[in-house]
């Protein structure tokens, strides 16, 4: 069976927890995703621990937002580990971007547009021109055209994100939540389904998986949710 386009987000509190879920869901998921918490904690050695023998995709959600040499720098650091995708802030600029793209020539550079934890209310607070949908094209319009071949939006934008910057691009949704399942800090949310009937590529899912009684049992039912409703 072919692993569902989903990256779990390994945000646990300790390196052995992140292994054990990793192991877990890696039948059934095509990435795992290593961010802040794990990654400020335990450096490098996580990737290679997460990855495991079973050789799933590692995605570094390190956000970097810096000046451009500076981003150049902590990205050639990490590229030699080779994650499948590396994110770096949008709001960082054009220079900055690419900064990334040219320091990790193998690694899929992916901008954040507009955190999905952010609900439209907010955006004026932070100085961004609403509403979320233009904020987020402008951001992944400028994004692309710095060398970007990935995009990370919240599945409200990500059909409108389509339209702008045409299918080769891997967009990428957090803000993913099975029907009925809490929010938690999340804003800008839509069910897995309705993610991937919208055009993304790949869905983020942490918690709902990860902090559900069974991960492996969860991922594999919302893998066969999705593969379900692609086929219908
Ligand atoms: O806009 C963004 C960018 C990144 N994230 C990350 O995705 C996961 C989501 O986890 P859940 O438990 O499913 O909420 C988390 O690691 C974030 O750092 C995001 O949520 N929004």
């Amino acid at each position: 069976m072919t692993p569902a386009p989903i990256a779990v987000a390994l945000d646990a509190p300790d390196l052995d927890t992140a292994a054990r879920w990793a192991g877990l869901v890696t039948p059934h998921v095509s990435t795992v995703k290593v961010g802040l918490e794990l990654y400020l904690r335990y450096g490098p050695d996580v990737i290679a621990s997460v990855r495991g023998a079973s050789g799933v995709k590692v995605f570094l959600d390190l956000k970097l937002h810096d000046i451009p040499n500076t981003v150049s720098g902590a990205a050639k650091a990490v590229a030699r580990l080779r994650p499948s995708i590396l994110t770096v802030h949008a709001a960082g600029g054009p220079a900055m971007i690419r900064a990334a793209v040219e320091a990790a020539p193998h690694t899929q550079i992916a901008a954040v547009t507009v955190l999905t934890s952010l609900a439209e209310d907010d955006l004026g607070r932070i100085g961004l021109i609403g509403p979320a949908p233009d904020a987020v094209r402008r951001l992944a319009a400028l994004s692309v055209a710095a060398g970007a071949t990935a995009l990370v939006c919240s599945p409200h934008e990500v059909g409108a994100v389509r339209a702008e910057v045409g299918d080769g691009i891997t967009l990428i949704t957090p803000g993913v939540r099975p029907a009925g399942a809490a929010l938690q800090d999340q804003a800008r949310v839509a069910t897995p389904e309705q993610a991937l009937a919208d055009g993304a590529d790949l869905l983020v899912i942490g918690r709902p998986i990860t902090g559900s009684p069974d991960p492996g049992a969860t991922a594999a039912a919302i893998a066969a949710s999705l593969r379900r409703t692609s086929h219908a």
